[in-house]
């Protein structure tokens, strides 16, 4: 979409892998730009081998192979004939990676199945980011900050917490919680885990359709508390960002507010082009949003009190603080 300023993968070019070239024409796990290296407490991880900038596509990968949704006990089975039919080079790519429940399920333990993206650790302060392009049928992996040469590649397996199912060694939050005397790390801590606390509360309401419909004013400074907070603890490219945007959007387009739902659909657009790249159906759908708000199929579901034309007359982008009070009806 020409009118939007793209930051994703097509412009960045400090590292040589773009969504141009696919990891699996390969199947190579050390390339110019990364290589597989033994981790500290974390067996194998993926380290970069040159600096790496925010929003560079990192890996585009194909799975080595995918099964139907089934009933638990067939999947070792359907794994298993499966991997039969794979090419040798393949097949032991597939058994190194690692095994959740080992003897539970010898193969069906193996999670996510890529040759690359799977030897990817966990970080509670992720350094990359990763989803299923359901347009393509690959696994990406994109830098949300600069990485530096020597760096491990990290993603955030979930939310964190006892979920995980292995004790993190990241370098992220839980290390402070575990490891760190100093006060300034203490203090760190502090700041970011009540943050993260605060992130969860404010994620679980912003998304509520009930107080979208009964309170948008409420609705939208629970997303502002919530932006700012994600942006200040994982940067300016992550999914949650983007989710949270969409939430801003909804509250906007479904009281008549085509003007506000723009730009919010346009940070959307700007942050999925970071953590997904150009071609992710969920960055092309936010562009569509940006043109076009009044698409969106709740456009007015809530009434049309707040309407606004989509290019209503708007504060400059750059006065950060009389554009914020605009935009987020303060
Ligand atoms: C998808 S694999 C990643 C590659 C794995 N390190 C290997 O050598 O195959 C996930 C496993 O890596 C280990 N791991 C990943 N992130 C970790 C972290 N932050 N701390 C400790 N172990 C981690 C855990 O054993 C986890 O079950």
């Amino acid at each position: 979409m020409a009118s939007l300023v793209s930051k994703g993968a097509a412009d960045k070019g400090t590292a040589n892998t773009t969504g141009a070239r696919h990891e699996d024409d390969n199947k190579v796990t050390t390339t110019p730009d990364k290589t597989v290296k033994e981790i500290p407490g974390k067996g194998r991880g993926l380290v970069a081998r040159v600096d790496i900038a925010t929003g560079t596509r990192i890996l585009c990968e194909k799975p080595l192979l995918t099964v139907q949704p089934m009933a638990p006990s067939e999947v070792e089975r359907a794994v298993a004939a499966k991997l039969k039919l794979l090419p040798k080079t393949e097949q032991r790519q597939f058994l190194s990676l690692h095994n959740h429940y080992p003897g539970r399920y010898p193969l069906s333990g193996i999670g996510g199945v890529y040759a690359t993206a799977s030897l990817i650790n966990h970080s509670c302060v992720p350094n990359a980011h990763h989803s299923w392009n359901r347009g393509t049928g690959r696994e990406t992996v994109h830098a949300i900050r600069d990485i530096s040469a020597g760096d491990e590649i990290t993603i955030a397996y979930d939310r964190g917490g006892p979920l995980l199912g292995f004790q993190c060694e990241c370098a992220g939050g839980c290390l402070f919680t575990s490891s760190s005397s100093s006060a300034a790390a203490a203090l760190l801590l502090q700041a970011s885990d009540s943050r993260r606390l605060r992130l969860r509360r404010l994620d679980d309401s912003t998304g509520d359709a009930g107080l979208m419909a009964r309170n948008p004013g409420k609705s939208l400074r629970l997303c502002r508390a919530l932006l700012r907070d994600l942006a200040d603890e994982f940067g300016p490219g992550n999914a949650l960002l983007a989710r949270t945007c969409y939430d801003a959007f909804q509250v906007c387009v479904a009281h008549g507010d085509l003007a506000r739902a723009a730009v919010f659909a346009r940070r959307m657009y700007e942050a999925r082009v970071v953590c997904e790249g150009e071609d992710s159906p969920d960055t092309q759908r936010a562009a569509a949003l940006a043109s076009d708000p009044a698409g969106h199929a709740i456009f007015k579901a809530f009434g049309s009190a707040w309407q606004t034309p989509r290019d209503a007359v708007r504060p400059p982008e750059q006065d950060e603080a009389r554009f914020n009070k605009w935009l987020f009806q303060e």
